[in-house]
């Protein structure tokens, strides 16, 4: 027997894998069988070029096989049909795709004994079948791939999204130019302002809004939201046009309302937007009425002021061109009632009455019914949050104190001073009154404080928010009215010297220290007369990986409607003020502000009601805690002009306030109204 017989009945009854080992068969001059047959196929073969053929027949497939094997056992039943019938239709299938293959390896040429074709052959000349199940496959995997790598960047920045179709996030800025069309010189003021990397909101938001998608986003407090949606409206608009206000923003305050506004010159710089912000009323509906040239892009703007000139007759503002309508801080503007907007925001959604309006709800805090009112209102709404729901920053270290009364709060206070503190410091307490009760304390320490709510004049708000941002002020008493929205660099401690009204106002408030990525700290006072919210603050500071004392957490939840209306109507609180009152009244120090007149806002009665948010009053007389009296006028204990001293009375307080102003001399406030 001679090595070829030898290897031969070897290999008798092996399967030979002509796919792989197609090169060796054609160096063996292996000839193909005329029989079309795939079972005689192989039998045809001689391997070795001898003339004969001793090779046994070869079973086809394994499936052939397993058919074989079962019609063998005779065995019925209606399982043993139905796989039957399965393993048939695979059969035939792999016989056709044998076929085929075989088809395709013969090159078609029959009757002139197998001509092999090397692998690489079969390739070139397109296993086409194959090659397009292969194709499908692939890219099968490849967008199952793409979804992982997608999935892994959102788990990674914690970014959830609901809804369908929904864009890839984005990863760097420029992708939006190359993808989304963003204006370049935008994205050269985004880099001068020093922004190079979107924030998770950012990522997901932007390309959503980009789509024109309708959107509710939720994300932290100092997450960069308001450059999640002004970057898609001024790549929506492309350039200016002269079509009258085509993207509206509204805020709850005067004062986010003109950080927004300033953010979005900024960032339109070079570009030619006209971004207005609504001021005076008259002014505006001169600016912006049935006769004007329409020369306007963006508007922001509070509510109430934006109503005020919807309700005219005419109405001093159109707003049909509007394409985009983005709603900051939406559940305040959606709260009813007293401190509430949803009539104003009904009013504003009615007048963008254009086919293309998009709306798109942005908060750091989310409630039950605006997200209710998206999915019934939104044109397929997808819902955004990044990290859990209503939760506090984490880059905030939060601290609960016991301070018994509220005596205590102000030995406590004086006691953060006497320690040190790093300024700039923001203090929230509940109402005006106390606002200004706490700054007539305080104005004594000898510390740079000033005090800004909702009846100060927008010329001395305006003046206290510019001198807190340069740094002249260090200490600044506010109420709600700072507590949402506004961004004053480095606040280093929110001190809650009056306990905030809900989570969601304690979220907002220490939400103004710990900003895009830096460390802060709040402190939160607290008395018996706490005890019923105490519960829901404290799982706010443990959520945010702060400790909290046990017992808290345990105390008795308290029902909704309770939370509600502690909300609207927070504990009454012992005085502030350890002067007594006719002092006060007498030295015109005003810390009870009784000597105020309230003066009617142009922007009607709302203004009013919603006081501590949206409000500036008007009028001939102004007076600001009791502070302006005729000319001469004083703010806050600061008295500027010539006959300061006949202001001076003679108490106890008011000769403090003259060593105050003293050592306000050694440094001068120059934004003080
Ligand atoms: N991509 C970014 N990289 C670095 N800083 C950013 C980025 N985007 C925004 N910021 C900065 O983060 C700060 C906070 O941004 P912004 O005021 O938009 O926060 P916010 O999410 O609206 O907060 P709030 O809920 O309190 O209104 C701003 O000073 C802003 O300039």
């Amino acid at each position: 027997m001679d090595a070829f017989d030898l290897f031969r009945k070897l290999g008798a009854g092996a399967k030979f894998d002509f796919k792989r080992f197609g090169r060796d068969a054609d160096r063996f001059k292996g000839v193909r069988s005329e029989q079309k047959d795939g079972s005689g196929l192989l039998s045809g073969i001689d391997f070795f070029g001898t003339g004969l053929n001793h090779v046994q027949p070869v079973k086809w497939t394994e499936e052939e096989a397993e058919k074989n094997e079962e019609s063998e056992d005779g065995a019925t039943g209606k399982r043993k049909r139905q796989d039957e019938a399965k393993t048939v239709k695979k059969t035939k299938k792999k016989k056709e795709d044998a076929l085929s293959d075989t088809e395709v390896a013969c090159g078609g040429q029959q009757g002139e004994g197998i001509l092999w074709t090397s692998s690489a052959d079969r390739k070139s000349k397109g296993l086409q079948k194959m090659g397009r199940d292969k194709d499908k496959t692939s890219m099968k995997r490849l967008k199952q791939l793409h979804q992982e790598k997608v999935n892994r960047v959102r788990a990674l920045h914690r970014i959830n999204v609901h809804g369908c179709d929904v864009p890839d996030p984005v990863s760097t800025f420029s992708e939006l130019q190359s993808e989304y069309g963003l204006n370049p010189r935008v994205l050269q003021n985004l880099s001068s302002a020093g922004l190079t990397t979107p924030t998770p909101i950012q990522m997901q938001a932007i390309p959503l809004m980009m789509h024109g998608r309708e959107l509710l986003a939720c994300a932290p407090t100092g997450s960069g939201k308001t450059l999640a949606f002004c970057l898609p409206l001024l790549t929506h608009l492309k350039q200016p046009a002269n079509l009258g206000f085509r993207a509206l923003i509204i805020s709850p305050t005067r004062e986010l309302a003109s950080q927004t506004h300033r953010e979005l010159v900024r960032l339109s710089e070079g570009v030619g937007f006209r971004v207005h912000i609504l001021d005076k009323a008259s002014i505006a509906a001169k600016k912006y009425g049935p006769n004007s040239n329409k020369k306007y892009d963006i508007l922001v703007s509070t509510p109430n002021r934006l109503v005020f000139l919807l309700k005219q007759d005419p109405p001093a503002l159109n707003l049909s061109s509007v394409e985009w309508l983005v709603v900051d801080e939406s559940d305040k503007l959606f709260e009813d009632g007293r401190g509430g907007f949803r009539d104003q925001l009904a009013a504003v959604f009615q007048a963008c009455s254009g086919p293309r309006v998009r709306r798109a709800l942005y908060s750091a805090t989310c409630v039950p019914d605006v997200e209710q009112w998206c999915r019934l209102n939104l044109d397929n709404l997808v819902s955004v949050n990044i990290g859990h729901r209503n939760a506090a920053v984490e880059t905030v270290k939060q601290e609960l104190l016991f301070v018994g009364t509220e005596n205590g709060k102000l030995l406590a206070m004086r006691d953060i001073i006497k320690k040190g503190f790093l300024p700039p410091m923001l203090v929230f307490v509940q109402s005006i009154e106390r606002a200004r009760e706490l700054f007539h304390e305080l104005v004594y320490e000898g510390i740079n404080v000033d005090v800004i709510h909702a009846d100060r004049t927008q010329q001395q708000r305006d003046n206290v928010i510019s001198s807190f941002r340069s740094g002249d002020i260090w200490v600044l008493i506010c109420t709600a009215l700072l507590a949402r929205g506004i961004d004053f660099k480095g606040v280093n401690l929110v001190l809650n010297y009056d306990f905030p009204t809900g989570a969601l106002e304690y979220i907002h408030r220490i939400g103004r220290t710990g900003r895009a990525g830096h460390t802060g700290r709040a402190v939160t006072f607290f008395t018996e007369d706490d005890k019923p919210l105490l519960r829901s603050i404290a799982n706010v500071i443990k959520q945010a990986g702060c400790p909290v004392p046990d017992f808290m957490l345990g105390f008795k939840k308290i029902h909704s409607k309770v939370k509600r209306q502690l909300q609207k109507k927070p504990p009454k609180r012992s005085t502030i003020s350890t002067t007594p009152h006719f002092l006060l009244k007498k030295g015109g120090g005003g810390a009870a502000g009784k000597g105020e007149k309230r003066i009617k806002s142009a922007d009607g009665p709302n203004v009013e009601k919603n006081k501590g948010v949206d409000g500036q009053k008007k009028g001939k007389k102004k007076k600001a805690d009791g502070q302006m009296k005729g000319k001469k006028k004083r703010a806050d204990g600061q008295m500027k002009g010539k006959k300061k001293a006949e202001n001076l009375q003679t108490t106890r307080k008011d000769a403090t306030v003259q060593g105050t102003r003293i050592k306000k001399k050694e440094r001068p406030n120059k934004q003080a109204a």
